[in-house]
């Protein structure tokens, strides 16, 4: 870059994803600054990947010299406080005008924060999810960016030319304000660890009720992969089943170990449904089924003590436990997507960000993790019924639910029989059974409230009385 020009875009923070987004910037023929708390970042990324259009400055004073105004400065640092530390530092050597962009995966309501802590010095914060991992913030991410519109109006060119694009354009799209961005971004990530779960449950009822080897799972999956099911973590899943370890020839992911962990983006979801009063139980176990994973010791200590059923697979079990497999998998999905976009809408309407729940399903169909095929018919559904109260009761999804709901309770039935733990299997379809339910026992939890603790209740044959109270048992 010459020296004269201005730099378009700075990045700050050199890690595996700012690293990653600056060279995508630069490709698109932005000139881009970057800076790191330690130089020695920038100097391995210019020997790795070394760009002319990106200019490493030695301290965060030059690096934001050299931006034109006004400047855009986009932050990937870890979140939390490095993220206030970079805003507090950032905010006296910017003028007003200038955009703050926190592209990591902060916490919804420290973007609200932090958006008023910068309007308050005339500078725009832009609170942006960016999925897709390294290789999608080099290649092209998903993009979802929240906070004033006039903001986003200042960055969207670049992001619109670096996101991941489909047969419907940029995956990129203006989600809502102050902190609707990391919102959104945060429950992708809920449903993420959903369709993982899904999918190690998947592995474990496929190995073990059907003993297949890695190399056949992948195969099968491969199938499933062209069909309906498709999606990028269904690929990396074939990916990770064929992977052999260098040093023994076996499957690596056979000596991986099994304690998976989380950055907290997942538990986050949960607690701000909790707060919502939003039911997303199958996001909700995945994350315990990570938290019990992680217990490995006590795990080892209880097998030899509870031991499971001996119960072996019948004939006919065995010749369609996986097209029921396949089926589970799908609808199991489609209820998870379900109970994401229903908490988006919770959020959407609480905060007042007028989300539109059809753009976000076209700006994840590329560049992030959870794209599937699903989300082609998903975005239909919302843009035929903006409003709709669930996705389990759209045109496009109901009756394949019902078609395949008969083999997903196979797969819950047999995996319990013989002691598989399908826990995103079943918490789903218990919410299915529990959504289209019209009776549910609720009378008697409300009658033992009133039991014991006075709370009253509603009668069903007057529900002109309002809540009544009875002395039950006298
Ligand atoms: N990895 C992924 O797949 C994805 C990550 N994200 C999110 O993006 C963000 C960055 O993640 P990732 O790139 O993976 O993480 P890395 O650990 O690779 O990079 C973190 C960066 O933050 C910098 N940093 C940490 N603390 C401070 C501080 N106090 N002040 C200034 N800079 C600091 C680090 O600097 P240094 O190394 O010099 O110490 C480094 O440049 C996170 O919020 C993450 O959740 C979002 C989508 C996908
Ligand atoms: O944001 C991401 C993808 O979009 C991260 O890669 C992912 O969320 C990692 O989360 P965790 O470490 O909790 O599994």
């Amino acid at each position: 870059m010459s020296e004269a020009a201005g730099a378009q875009f700075g990045v700050a923070g050199m890690g595996v994803m700012g690293a990653s987004l600056a060279l995508n910037i630069a490709d698109h023929g932005f000139r881009v600054a970057v800076w790191d708390r330690h130089s020695e970042r920038i100097d391995e990324m210019h020997r790795k990947h070394g760009h002319p259009e990106i200019w490493g400055t030695p301290s965060l004073e030059a690096f934001v010299q050299r931006l034109e105004r006004p400047r855009r400065v986009l932050l990937m640092v870890t979140a939390g406080a490095a993220v206030d530390s970079m805003v507090e530092r950032l905010l006296p050597l910017l003028a007003e005008g200038d955009v703050i962009m926190d592209a990591g995966n902060s916490w919804f309501l420290d973007t609200r924060r932090r958006e008023e802590q910068c309007k308050a010095r005339g500078i725009h914060f832009l609170g942006v999810g960016v999925s897709g991992g390294e290789e999608g913030a080099r290649n092209g991410p998903s993009i979802m960016p929240g906070g004033a519109p006039a903001a986003y109006e200042l960055v969207r060119p670049v992001f619109e030319a670096i996101a991941a694009t489909t047969d419907l354009g940029p995956c990129v799209t203006y989600v809502g304000q102050d902190g609707a961005g990391h919102f959104v971004k945060m429950v992708h990530n809920g449903i993420e660890y959903a369709d993982m779960q899904l999918l190690a449950e998947t592995y474990d009822v496929l190995r073990r009720g059907l003993g297949l080897e890695a190399d056949a799972l992948a195969d099968l999956l491969s199938q499933w992969d062209h069909g309906i099911a498709g999606s990028f973590l269904l690929e990396t899943t074939i990916k990770v089943l064929r992977q052999k370890d260098p040093e023994t020839g076996r499957p690596l992911v056979d000596l991986v170990l099994d304690k998976a962990g989380q950055k907290g983006t997942g538990k986050w979801t949960v607690q701000v449904a909790l707060d919502l009063a939003v039911p997303i139980p199958s996001i909700a176990a995945s994350l315990d089924a990570r938290i019990l994973s992680s217990m490995k010791d006590e795990r080892v200590a209880a097998a030899p003590k509870l031991k499971g059923p001996a119960v072996q697979l019948s004939k006919d079990e065995q010749a369609q436990l996986a097209a029921w497999t396949h089926d589970a998998l799908y609808a199991a999905r489609v209820v998870t997507y379900a109970q994401g976009m229903r908490l988006i809408q919770a959020a959407s309407q609480e905060y007042q960000w007028n989300i539109h729940l059809a753009e976000l399903a076209r700006i994840w169909r590329g560049g992030c993790i959870i794209r599937a095929k699903l989300l082609t018919p998903l975005r239909e559904a919302f843009q035929q019924q903006p409003a709709l109260p669930n996705l389990v009761v759209s045109d496009a999804f109901a009756p394949v639910l019902e078609r395949m709901a008969p083999a997903w309770r196979q797969v819950v039935g047999v995996a319990t029989r013989v002691g598989i733990p399908v826990p995103v299997f079943s918490a789903s379809l218990a919410y299915l059974d529990s959504y289209r339910t019209a009776e549910l026992p609720q009378n008697l939890t409300q009658a033992q409230r009133d039991a014991f603790g006075a709370h009253t209740y509603q009668r069903k044959d007057r529900p002109e009385a309002g809540f009544v109270h009875t002395e039950w048992g006298k």
